[in-house]
């Protein structure tokens, strides 16, 4: 692995984009090619382009690197990663995908397409095989991979070791951050000494694609698992990680002890990816854990935090949602992509 993979961002001037660009910086694989986004950035650098929202500064490497409209002629890459708002990605993505590329896609355009792979590599890993299924379907040289809901994907990890008990249903309710709308996604007038208990389309996401993500791969198709799942969904006056209330119920009734144990011995092996957290699920024992501000960056952003285990079964999750949430989570599916040979 030592030649590194060619690799675009596409939406590389959003909150989620500069992401990706965080996580790609010297990074041992992936090389940073081309920096697609709209009109209105096209023909900048990237300084210019971009308002850099994060702490860290912009990389040295692209801070001069000319953006580039979201076209797959102009864009100079093996992989794309996709930030782009759902609406035009479902267009975007599927040209770039017929144009050879391989699209690691953080939108949730295709998320729900029968022959599209939904995947938390920790969760269903082998849900990549049904990529040759869409490359027949579809006629396409590349192909489209998708990562979940940012809601979604912090809690489908507790998920997966809960299966084992026979997982019957799950209730949960979300606390979810501002930068999940985006910079200028919510009003601080709107948000600030304030609760808003709705945000458009997510309590559906998370009902669905936990039962993709849960379901079986059986060669042709995904089987979705047969969980009930109702979610209400909330945003609060948080920067960065969402927190979700999470109440589990399982035929074989385990005890919080035994539920903190599978949690605790979830290890799955992908091989030692650069994006892989060390610990998955990460079980806080403080009757005050997690909290957004002290646990989001645990394992560079890309552990989920879990406390407050209880009978019933319930307790408390929370993830970074624009790192293991988004940028992340697309990386790390495109790691395990290279890994099967897949690049
Ligand atoms: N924020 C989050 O926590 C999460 C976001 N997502 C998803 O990721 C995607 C990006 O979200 P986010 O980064 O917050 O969005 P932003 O609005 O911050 O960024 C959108 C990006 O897409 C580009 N873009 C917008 N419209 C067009 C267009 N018509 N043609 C070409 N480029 C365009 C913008 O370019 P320009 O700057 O030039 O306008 C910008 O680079 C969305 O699908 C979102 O739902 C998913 C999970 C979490
Ligand atoms: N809706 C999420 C972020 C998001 O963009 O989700 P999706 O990728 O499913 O569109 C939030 O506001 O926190």
């Amino acid at each position: 692995m030592s030649e590194s993979i060619k690799a675009g961002v596409l939406g590389a001037t959003g909150a989620v984009g500069q992401r990706f660009i965080q996580a790609l910086e010297n990074h041992p694989w992936f090389e940073i090619t081309s920096l697609a986004a709209s009109e209105r950035s096209a023909g900048k650098k990237y300084e210019k382009a971009a308002n850099w929202r994060l702490e860290s500064k912009i990389p040295d490497s692209i801070t001069n690197m000319e953006v580039v409209p979201v076209d797959p002629k102009k864009v100079d890459a093996d992989v794309v990663f996709s930030a782009l708002p759902a609406g035009y990605a479902k267009t975007v993505e599927a040209e770039f995908a017929k144009e050879g590329f391989a699209v690691a896609s953080n939108a949730s355009a295709f998320r729900m397409e029968e022959d599209v792979p939904l995947v938390v590599p920790e969760v269903n890993a082998d849900h990549l095989g049904i990529i040759d299924v869409q490359q027949d379907n579809r006629g396409w040289d590349g192909y489209i991979v998708t990562n979940p809901n940012c809601s979604t994907i912090i809690m489908a990890p507790t998920l997966k070791p809960l299966m084992q008990f026979e997982l019957e249903s799950i209730q949960v309710a979300t606390m979810q951050a501002v930068s999940g709308a985006g910079y200028d996604g919510v009003a601080s007038m709107a948000i600030l000494d304030n609760i808003i208990p709705y945000i458009g389309g997510e309590e559906e996401k998370m009902e669905t694609e936990p039962l993709k993500l849960l379901g079986e791969f059986d060669g042709s198709q995904i089987v979705f698992a047969d969980i009930d799942i109702s979610a209400s969904c909330n945003r609060v006056p948080v920067m960065d990680g969402h927190t979700e209330a999470i109440w589990a119920r399982m035929a074989d009734d385990p005890s919080p002890e035994q539920v903190k144990e599978a949690f605790i011995n979830f290890k799955p092996d992908l091989g030692d990816l650069p994006t892989e957290p060390d610990q998955v699920i990460i079980v806080r024992e403080e009757a005050d854990r997690p909290q957004p501000r002290l646990d989001r960056n645990m394992g560079n952003g890309m552990s989920v935090s879990v406390g407050r285990i209880r009978e019933g079964i319930r307790y408390t999750a929370m993830g970074h949602n624009t790192i293991r949430g988004a940028a992340g989570a697309s990386v790390l599916n495109a790691e395990l992509l290279h890994k099967m040979g897949k690049l």
